[in-house]
């Protein structure tokens, strides 16, 4: 029994571990996640492609989660990952991967048709909270990849408070680190309250470049990141951020602009590239 789904990367609106609110957009970059499942009972064991030291168990519960839920007994099984974009870089690859992963089991079980994909994204969360990988849960950033578009949830019930389409292109810079979530320092961010519940006001009224652009200011200072990239794209255009605990930047605009922040960028060490944002979601293959 074979699955396999492919779930976009995001950027962020709104950083979530300030207030428990957060809001995210899907963008055209990928990870997609293959399971292999068979009938015996020796567990799940998860593969990363091109990172054979990374943590697998965010993927390894996904599969084992959905399984429970809808699987027959002694079945065990693989699950590999492939990614566009490289881990802890703040474009939300573990929320892509565990949508992948989810998506792709039911799809190895025959049995996509037993949930709706945010019950689906919500399932990929409970893992990721299980494992520790998360501060929040993330479902903005699960909702966005999930369902595509830009989303706004609270993340302390689980709860979509809104999604609409857009149509921007992104300019996305990924310096060379890594940053986790689960190691962003949550005390900061939560001094900086004000300025996430005034980021979400701006959101809720769909004024998300505005919305992002605070949402960069307040968390580059509250997570010590340097804000150049920010003044660097503000030349430009209108919405501009550190995306998720970072280390990645994001650019949101016309193209002709963001060429011209991507000249500023593309100065600076890691990969910086253009993209879209995506509207479809997480897709099984
Ligand atoms: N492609 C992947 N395949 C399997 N597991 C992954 C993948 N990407 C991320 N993970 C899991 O998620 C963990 C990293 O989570 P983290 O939330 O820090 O990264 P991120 O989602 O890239 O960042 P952010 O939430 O700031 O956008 C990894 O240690 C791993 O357990
Ligand atoms: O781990 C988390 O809870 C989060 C991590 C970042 O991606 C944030 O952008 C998101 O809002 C919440």
């Amino acid at each position: 029994m074979q699955g396999k789904a492919s779930a976009p990367a995001a950027g962020t609106v709104l950083n979530a571990l300030s207030t428990g609110v957060g809001s995210a957009f899907a963008i055209d970059e990928y990870t997609t996640a293959t399971v292999e499942l068979s009938e015996d009972d020796g567990g799940f064991e998860g593969d990363v492609e091109d990172e054979p030291d990374a943590d697998t168990r965010l993927i390894e519960t996904c599969v084992e989660y959905v399984v429970d839920a809808h699987g027959p007994d002694d079945v065990g099984g693989t699950v590999r990952t492939e990614s566009d974009v490289q881990m802890a870089s703040g474009l939300k690859s573990s929320s892509a991967a565990a949508n992948a992963t989810v998506l792709a089991t039911l799809d190895a079980l025959g049995k996509s048709d037993r949930m709706t994909r945010e019950d689906a994204a919500r399932l990929g969360v409970m893992a990721a909270r299980d494992v520790g990988v998360t501060a929040t849960g993330a479902f903005d950033d699960a909702s966005a990849s999930m369902l595509g578009g830009v989303t706004i949830t609270d993340n302390d019930d689980d709860d979509l408070l809104s999604r609409e389409e857009v149509d921007w292109d992104v300019l996305v810079w990924t310096p060379p680190e890594q940053s986790f979530s689960a190691d962003a320092d949550i005390r900061r961010c939560q001094q900086i309250a004000p300025m996430a519940r005034l980021v979400e006001d701006l959101a809720l009224s769909s004024e998300y470049q505005r919305a992002m652009t605070v949402n960069g200011f307040a968390f580059c200072a509250a997570l010590g990141f340097d804000p150049e990239p920010l003044v660097e794209g503000l030349r430009q255009v209108e919405g501009v951020s550190l995306s998720g605990t970072g280390p990645s930047f994001t650019a949101v605009g016309e193209r002709p602009a963001l060429e011209q922040v991507r000249e500023y960028w593309s100065e600076r060490p890691g990969r910086t590239w253009l993209t879209t944002t995506q509207t479809e979601g997480t897709q099984i293959l």
